[in-house]
């Protein structure tokens, strides 16, 4: 029990370096003067006013760009999923992620691989996580979707609408995929939105983006976090994400969500109430030549006891406008 507990323990201290291979932020820990001005905590923005002016969404452009600029996240303080739906959602993933193993397990698909448009139960553990710990995530992804023959493009094309190559496999409780297809849809208009603001971030018009959120690859990855026993863990060790903007909603109070800094410190960016976190990922930052930061993050689940519950969001432009 005791070298279990050291050895987790030394995890979560070890040096950064040791946890994740860091492209632009290269070098060690920086202390003292040799320190580089940097973010210490993940800002909020309120978007209440994106509906309301050009002026306002200039004014939420000047905020994002310099938020994306250095630290590559930030809390959306007001958004357009309600209460109700986010309530509903948790509903669902506890149902689902507190069914017997051996319940879940039948909604594993790997016989598919071409198609991801199904509820996958997995275990996954990061390379660098220690094995004792593990997440565990439902994905139901949209990749590749291609338009079916009645859906016409446009901005109020539903996931339902997409044509898949297959019948997605079923899963429970009943109402899981419904639920969480309702959620996406929420989601993608509120990004939608977040584009036209980051487009005008970028000093391009605001519709720059329109036509590559026609039919996006999206994807919504249900997360959940076993309560941990012993010292805390390291449930996903350092990464940065693959796709565009990716949304995560905290949907229980566990602190665990950690930033990278320019001098490689762990921010912490807790859950706040009816807050989205929203990062920049690899494909932003390519296409806007390193000007947005792809920022590192981990996930260390620090409070005993408690099950965690996370919905993600991972969104990339469409390949056929
Ligand atoms: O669960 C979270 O808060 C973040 C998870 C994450 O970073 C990821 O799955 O890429
Ligand atoms: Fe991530």
């Amino acid at each position: 029990m005791v070298t279990e507990t050291a050895t987790i323990t030394a995890a979560v201290d070890a040096p950064w370096q040791q946890l994740c291979r860091l492209p632009r932020r290269q070098g060690r820990r920086l202390s003292g003067s040799s320190m580089e001005k940097t973010f210490e905590s993940i800002p909020q923005i309120d978007f209440a006013n994106m509906d309301v002016s050009l002026a306002d969404r200039q004014a939420l452009a000047a905020q994002v760009n310099a938020t994306f600029t250095e630290s590559g996240f930030l809390y959306s303080c007001s958004h357009s999923i309600s209460k109700a739906l986010q309530k509903e959602v948790l509903g669902v993933m506890q149902a689902f992620f507190t069914l017997p193993a051996e319940e879940k397990v039948k909604f594993t698909s790997t016989t598919r691989p071409r198609s991801r448009a199904t509820s996958v139960c997995s275990k996954q553990n990061s390379a660098r996580t220690p094995a004792a710990t593990s997440r565990r995530s439902s994905t139901l992804a949209t990749t590749r979707p291609s338009p079916s023959k009645t859906a016409r493009p446009g901005l109020t094309c539903l996931p339902e609408q997409w044509h898949y190559a297959h019948q997605p496999v079923a899963c429970q409780p009943s109402n899981f995929r419904g639920v969480l297809y309702q959620y996406h849809a929420a989601v993608m208009s509120f990004l939608r939105q977040l584009l036209q603001i980051i487009a005008l971030a970028l000093d391009l018009e605001e519709d720059y983006f329109d036509a590559l959120t026609t039919f996006p690859m999206a994807g919504l990855r249900p997360l959940y976090y076993p309560p941990r026993e012993l010292a805390p863990d390291i449930s996903i060790g350092a990464h940065a994400d693959y796709s565009w903007l990716t949304v995560v909603n905290q949907l229980t109070d566990a602190p665990a969500l950690e930033v990278l800094n320019a001098n490689a410190h762990w921010v912490c960016a807790p859950p706040l109430p009816n807050t989205l976190v929203i990062n920049d990922s690899d494909f932003l930052e390519r296409a806007t030549n390193s000007m947005f930061v792809l920022t590192f993050h981990r996930v260390v689940n620090k409070t005993a006891g408690v099950a965690r519950y996370s919905l993600l969001f991972f969104s990339v432009p469409a390949t056929t406008p």
